[in-house]
C-alpha cells in the first residue's frame, strides 16, 4: 500500500502523562512517540512503569477505562484518541491485553473473533473470510465451536490476537502477546505480523519480553525507566546494545546477545559485532571472538560428554537412579477429565526432594491440569498424588495449604482480600506471633512495601504475579508449585524470583514450575517434565531432555541459545545451553594480551 505524503502518523502521544487515582506520581510521565504504518515499536522498561497504561491509552480506551489524570495528548490518524466515539476507534486501532481474560466476551471461540467486524457492519461473506484467516494465523482454527473459558491460557491468548487481527485495524497494540504461548505460538503470532509491518500496512506498539521473537519486527525500541520517562529511542541495536548498561541498571530485560556480551565484558573479553539474538551470539562465538580463531576448550576439564548438560555433575545418578533418596512427589496414573475430554491421561511421574522441576509442554498439553492436581485443587478421577509418603486426597485443605504453596498462572484469580497485606495473612494461624515480621520480609523481598494498603488489582501484572508467589509462600511449604510465575516481570523481578526459588531450594523446598522459557529451564531447573496431550512424553534432568528428542517431537523445539548452537553446527559449541557455559566458552577461547594487540579491531 503506498502511503500518502500527508497522511498522520498512526499514533502520536505528545507529552502523555498519566496519573492513577491516588497515585503519587504519573506513569508514564511526560512520553512522547510516534508509529506509523511499517513500524514496530518495542516499548521496554521496568515493571510498574507504566507500559500497560501508556498501551491503553495509544489504544484510545482513556479516560474510559480507567480512573486516572490523563495529561498531554493521543492522537490516532491525526484525531485526538479522547473524542473519538467509542465505536469509531477500531478504524484505528485495535488492542490485545495483557490479561486475555479482560477481553472475552462471548460464548464461543467464532463468535469471540467475528464480534468486531459485526460491530463494523462488515457483509457476512467478509466476516467470515475474516474469521476464518485470524482464527488460521494463530492455529485456533480446529477450535471454533469451542468455548472461550475451556480454552488454554494460551489457546484464550491466541484467541484475543485473533480477534484483533479480524478487526483489520490499521494500528495493533499489543500487551505481551505471547507471554503465554509456547514457542511454536510466539513464532506463530510473529510469523503473522511481520508481513503487516514490512508490506507498510501496519503499525505495532509492542509491550513483549520474549525479546528473541520481538527483534524479528521491532523497527525502533523506546525504554522506559523506573518513573515513566523516555531512556532511549532509536534503532533497537543503538539502543539495546548501545545503550545496555544504561537499561540494565533500569531493570529493562535485555536480549540474550546483549546480556552474553556484558559477562563476556565483565570476564575483560569485547565482543565488537553488537549481537543481539541467540543466533547472533552464536555466530560471533562461531565465528571466533574478535580477530582470532577460536580455541576448543569443550568438553572443560571434567565436564560431561558432548551433548550432555554442560554443568551436570558427571558424578550425579541419572534420573531415576538417586537410590537414598525417596521422592517427595509420586504421581501414579493420574487422569483428569472435562467438559468430555480427557485433559490429563495416566500421567505418572516422580520428583526428587530439592529439584527443580520444569514442567514444558505445548499450550493445552495439560501442564496448569497437572499442577492444580498437585496442588490438590482439582480431584482427579483416577490415580494417585503423594507426597512426602501422604496421600494428598486425604488431607484437608488446611494441611495441604501448609505442605503445598501454589500459584496459578493467572494472579488475579488467587487474590480474596481487599489488600495487598491482608492477602498474605489470609490463612496464616491468627496466634502465631511471628506473622507479622514473615509478612513484612515478604512485602519487601517482593518490593511490595509501599503498596501493602493497595487493593491487589490495583498492582501492575508484575505486581500482582509477585503477590500470588508471595502468598504461597508465607506458610513456608515443602513443595511449591508455579504456574508460569515469571510471566509479565522485568529482568531484575525475574532474576529475583529465581534467586528466591534458588535460595529456597536451597532449605529444602522443591520446586515444580510450569513456564513457556525454555531458556529459564536451561539456566536454572534440574530435572525437567515434557507434556503433550495430556501425557508425558519425557521426563529426566535437563541434560537428558535436551540432548533427546522430545522436545522437538512436542514441537516446542531447544531453547534459543541451545537451538542456535545446534543450527551452528560448530563442535567446539556442542553442548551449550546455558548463558554462563557460552560465556565461559568465549572467556577460555579469548585472546591472549599479545594476541589481542595484533588483531584486527
Ligand atoms: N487502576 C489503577 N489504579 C491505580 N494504580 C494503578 C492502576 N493500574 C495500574 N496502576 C499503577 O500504575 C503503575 C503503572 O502500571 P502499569 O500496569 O501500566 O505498569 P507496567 O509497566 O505495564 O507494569 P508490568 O510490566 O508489571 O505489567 C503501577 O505502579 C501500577 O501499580
Ligand atoms: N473444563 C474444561 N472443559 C474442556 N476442556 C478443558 C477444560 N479445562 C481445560 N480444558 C482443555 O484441557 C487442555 C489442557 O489445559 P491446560 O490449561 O492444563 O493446558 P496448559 O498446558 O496449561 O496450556 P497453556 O500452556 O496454554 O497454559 C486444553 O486443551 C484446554 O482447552
Amino acid at each position: 500500500m503506498t502511503k500518502r505524503a500527508d497522511a498522520a502518523p498512526l499514533l502520536q502521544l505528545d507529552r502523555l502523562r498519566i496519573t492513577h487515582e491516588g497515585a503519587r506520581r504519573a506513569t508514564p510521565d511526560g512520553v512522547s512517540l510516534t508509529v506509523d504504518r511499517g513500524e514496530a515499536v518495542l516499548l521496554l522498561g521496568p515493571s510498574g512503569c507504566g507500559k500497560s497504561t501508556l498501551a491503553l491509552a495509544a489504544a484510545g480506551l482513556l479516560p474510559r477505562a480507567l480512573d486516572a489524570a490523563v495529561e498531554g495528548r493521543v492522537l490516532l490518524g491525526g484525531l485526538d484518541a479522547t473524542t473519538l466515539p467509542a465505536g469509531h476507534a477500531a478504524a484505528h486501532v485495535a488492542m490485545v491485553f495483557q490479561d486475555p481474560d479482560a477481553q472475552l466476551v462471548t460464548s464461543t471461540v467464532d463468535d469471540e473473533v467475528a464480534f468486531g467486524p459485526e460491530n463494523l457492519c462488515l457483509d457476512e461473506a467478509e466476516i467470515e473470510r475474516r474469521v476464518t484467516e485470524a482464527l488460521t494465523a494463530v492455529g485456533l482454527a480446529h477450535r471454533r465451536r469451542d468455548a472461550p473459558e475451556v480454552l488454554s491460557g494460551g489457546g484464550r491468548q491466541r484467541l484475543a490476537i485473533a480477534a484483533a487481527l479480524a478487526l483489520g485495524s490499521p494500528l495493533l497494540v499489543l500487551d505481551e502477546p505471547t507471554a503465554n504461548l509456547d514457542p511454536a505460538g510466539a513464532r506463530g503470532v510473529y510469523d503473522a505480523l511481520a508481513p503487516l509491518i514490512a508490506g507498510g500496512t501496519h503499525g505495532v506498539l509492542l509491550i513483549e519480553h520474549n525479546l528473541d521473537e520481538a527483534l524479528r519486527i521491532a523497527t525502533r525500541v523506546v525504554a522506559l525507566d523506573d518513573s515513566g520517562r523516555i531512556i532511549a529511542d532509536g534503532p533497537p541495536r543503538e539502543v539495546l546494545a548501545g545503550r545496555a548498561a544504561e537499561l540494565a541498571a533500569a531493570g529493562v530485560w535485555l536480549p540474550i546477545g546483549v546480556t552474553a556480551s556484558r559477562m563476556l565484558a565483565a570476564e575483560g573479553v569485547t565482543v565488537t559485532d553488537a549481537p543481539l539474538t541467540a543466533a547472533e551470539l552464536v555466530a560471533s562465538l562461531g565465528g571466533g571472538l574478535p580477530g582470532r580463531p577460536h580455541a576448543q576448550p569443550h568438553p572443560l576439564p571434567g565436564e560431561p560428554t558432548p551433548n550432555s548438560h554442560p554443568e551436570e555433575p558427571t558424578k550425579q545418578a541419572p534420573r531415576g537412579e538417586h537410590p537414598a533418596t525417596l521422592p517427595l512427589l509420586a504421581v501414579a496414573s493420574l487422569t483428569v477429565r472435562a467438559g468430555g475430554r480427557t485433559l490429563l491421561d495416566d500421567v505418572s511421574l516422580t520428583v526428587r526432594p530439592g529439584a527443580f522441576t520444569a514442567v514444558v509442554g505445548p499450550n493445552g498439553a495439560g501442564k496448569s491440569t497437572l499442577l492444580h492436581a498437585l496442588g490438590g485443587v482439582v480431584r482427579p478421577p483416577k490415580g494417585t498424588v503423594f507426597l512426602g509418603g501422604v496421600d494428598v486426597a486425604k488431607l484437608s485443605p488446611r494441611r495441604l495449604r501448609r505442605r503445598v504453596g501454589v500459584v496459578f498462572q493467572n494472579p488475579e484469580h488467587q487474590f480474596l482480600r481487599q489488600r495487598v497485606r491482608d492477602e498474605l495473612e489470609l490463612g496464616v494461624d491468627a496466634g502465631d506471633d511471628t506473622v507479622a515480621a514473615r509478612i513484612d520480609d515478604l512485602l519487601s523481598r517482593f518490593g511490595l512495601l509501599e503498596q501493602g494498603a493497595w487493593h491487589p488489582y490495583l498492582l501492575s501484572g508484575g505486581g500482582k504475579r509477585r503477590l500470588s508467589v508471595g502468598t504461597a509462600l508465607v506458610e513456608g511449604p515443602q513443595l511449591l508449585v508455579l504456574d508460569e510465575p515469571t510471566y509479565g516481570q522485568d529482568r531484575a523481578r525475574a532474576d529475583e524470583l529465581l534467586d528466591l526459588l534458588e535460595a529456597l531450594r536451597r532449605d529444602g523446598t522443591t520446586v515444580v514450575m510450569a513456564t513457556h522459557d525454555l531458556q529459564l529451564v536451561a539456566e536454572h531447573a534440574s530435572d525437567v517434565v515434557v507434556l503433550a496431550d495430556g501425557r508425558v512424553e519425557a521426563a529426566g534432568t535437563v541434560g537428558e531432555v535436551f540432548a533427546g528428542d522430545a522436545l522437538d517431537r512436542v514441537g516446542l523445539g531447544l531453547p534459543p541459545l541451545a537451538r542456535a548452537v545446534r543450527a551452528a553446527d560448530a563442535p567446539g559449541l556442542r553442548g551449550l545451553t546455558r548463558l554462563r557455559d557460552a560465556v565461559r566458552f568465549a572467556s577460555l577461547s579469548r585472546p591472549c594480551a599479545s594476541d589481542n594487540a595484533g588483531a584486527a579491531p
